[in-house]
């Protein structure tokens, strides 16, 4: 069973939790990856998702925000199902690490400022130019505004990605290893940006390898293995040197890996919904 498109009132919305997902299934070709996944975000929580590679972690969020579209199950973003009822603008999605720089030159300040184009807006709001600096200053990087991307080192251009998704100012974001070989000042800074951020009601889902600089502010950890959910609850206990149950996480992700590979992250998905974040144009 699909979601079904209903249309609940503002205040069932702002109440209701930024994600529910319920048995949801999804197929890529022949291959079953999610198999009956329950997962729940309230407003105002940081949930780690976890789990060795090939688990299903990027599947599922991709999934969350729309650009995989599930075989059975229901998803619910913002209290909204998954659709175009969705406020996509209030949500905000890194993907797995992907490169800011394109062959197309663009400034770091260009690459931010997409991020207020989403679904049918097509052009910048008033006053995206205050927006797009508060943004880079949130990852540290208002001095870098105006130079190339191609110029940034990885970690800089992973930062360039975050505050693409912060300029909408989201209320749910969704990160994909967010700092998966980024340098230590990267980590160090994304984590400040989210305590403050998570501080001022920030609802956030993120996939780690490990929970690194982000334990102090997660609250729950969701553990898929083999497509399910193996663990949700309290943060399991360091093992092994990582933090996940049972984790066989090898790394590192490397960019073929992760644009070219299952032909996901570079093109439309038969099915996908319009205006989700991860179905944008890319800067
Ligand atoms: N387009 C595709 N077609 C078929 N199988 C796919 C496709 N994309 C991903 N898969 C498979 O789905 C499974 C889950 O992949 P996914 O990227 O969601 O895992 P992950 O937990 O995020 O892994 P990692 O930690 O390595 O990023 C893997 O076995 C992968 O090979």
């Amino acid at each position: 069973m699909t979601s079904v498109a209903t249309a609940p009132s503002a205040s069932t919305t702002a109440s209701a939790p930024a994600v529910e997902a319920a048995g949801v299934h999804v197929h890529l070709g022949a291959s079953h990856i999610l198999r009956g996944v329950d997962l729940t975000v309230a407003r105002g929580e940081v949930v780690a998702l976890l789990g060795a590679n090939g688990s299903g972690k990027s599947t599922l969020v991709r999934t969350l925000v729309g650009v995989i579209p599930p075989s059975a199950g229901t998803v619910r973003v913002l209290g909204h199902p998954l659709g175009n009822t969705v406020p996509w603008g209030d949500v905000g999605y890194v993907p797995q690490r992907v490169s800011a720089a394109t062959t197309v030159p663009s400034t770091a300040a260009e690459v931010v400022a997409s991020g207020l184009l989403h679904g049918r807006r097509l052009r910048l709001p008033r006053g995206w130019r205050a927006r797009v600096h508060h943004a880079l200053e949130l990852v540290g990087l208002a001095d870098r505004a105006h130079d190339a991307t191609s110029r940034l080192s990885g970690g800089q251009q992973q930062r360039v990605l975050i505050a693409r998704a912060l300029v909408r100012e989201p209320e749910l974001l969704v990160l994909d290893e967010p700092v998966a070989g980024v340098d230590r000042p990267s980590q160090e800074a994304f984590a400040a940006t989210m305590a403050r951020l998570v501080d001022e009601g920030l609802t956030v889902l993120v996939v780690l390898h490990e929970l690194g600089e982000l334990a102090p502010l997660v609250t729950r950890c969701v553990v898929l293995r083999h497509g399910r959910v193996v663990h949700d609850g309290a943060p399991p206990r360091p093992h092994g040197g990582h933090d996940a149950v049972g984790h066989e996480h090898v790394h590192p992700h490397e960019p073929a890996h992760l644009t070219g590979e299952h032909g996901l992250a570079s093109g439309p998905i038969p099915g996908a919904v319009p205006g989700a974040p991860g179905t944008e144009a890319r800067p």
